[in-house]
């Protein structure tokens, strides 16, 4: 597939705190360039692992990943860094907002590390958190707000330096059924403006709208599909 924004090779984890984990086994995937992915699998069985391996959130033990023609596990620390915050927007299971900041504050924080004006950082936290639906919550605070809202502030958030692609851990896991379907919204429209997602789920209806499925079990790559059911 030529025009992959993500590619791995014999990408594996092992984790040795005391004792061995396999979470990742020499897994070989692409992911298509503005595609929305999602990744399944059961409870413990490396999805987190892989998800933080692509957005070169840690090292793999052994194998590769790319984004685009940039080879990760090969760059330093503070160049991964620099990917990281230019590139790619993370949204994590339990959100990860800064209890005593606002909406606005919390969407702020993300483009104040990339040397964002005040003026600047204001208005484009105001204008992304208006585009997620929740411009008349710019100054409440996280414990204001309902597990979607929260969710919703952390999208806007990933979304401050306009990354081209968005990973996301169990976006849903902890949303009813209503708040779920306004995620999906929401991440259909940041899809349709030509970004790549990438979202670990268990969840069906996220995986129903997914054009890419990735199927891990035991740390290996059992399946990763297109829509119309070609294997690749
Ligand atoms: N930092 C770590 N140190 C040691 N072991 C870890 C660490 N992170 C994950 N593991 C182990 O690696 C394996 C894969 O974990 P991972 O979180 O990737 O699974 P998962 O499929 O995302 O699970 P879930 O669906 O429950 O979130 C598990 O056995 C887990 O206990």
């Amino acid at each position: 597939m030529n025009n992959a924004i993500i590619r791995t090779e014999k990408l594996s984890k092992v984790y040795d705190r005391g004792f061995r984990t396999v979470a990742l086994q020499e897994v070989n995937l692409q992911i298509p360039r503005g595609s929305l992915a999602c990744i399944m699998g059961p409870s413990g069985h490396g999805k987190s692992t892989l998800l933080h391996l692509l957005g070169g959130l840690d090292r793999p033990s052994s194998g590769k990943v790319w984004l685009d023609e940039v080879e990760l596990t090969s760059v330093a620390a503070d160049r991964l860094a620099e990917i990281r915050a230019r590139k790619i927007g993370f949204v994590f299971q339990f959100f990860n907002l800064l209890p005593v900041l606002t909406s606005l504050e919390n969407v702020q924080v993300a483009m104040m590390l990339a040397g964002v004006s005040k003026k600047e950082q204001q208005e484009r936290a105001a204008e992304l958190l208006n585009l997620v639906g929740l411009g008349d919550k710019l100054r409440a605070r996280p414990n204001q707000l309902s597990g979607g809202q929260r969710q919703r502030v952390a999208i806007a958030r990933a979304l401050a330096n306009d990354p081209e692609i968005l990973l996301m851990d169990e976006p849903s896991g902890n949303l009813d059924s209503r708040a779920e379907q306004e995620l999906l919204e929401q991440i259909g429209q940041v899809n349709d403006q030509g970004k790549t997602v990438v979202i670990v789920t268990h969840s069906e209806s996220v995986a129903a709208m997914a054009q890419h499925r990735i199927y891990i079990r035991d740390g290996q790559l059992m399946g990763n599909m297109d829509t119309t059911g070609e294997n690749r």
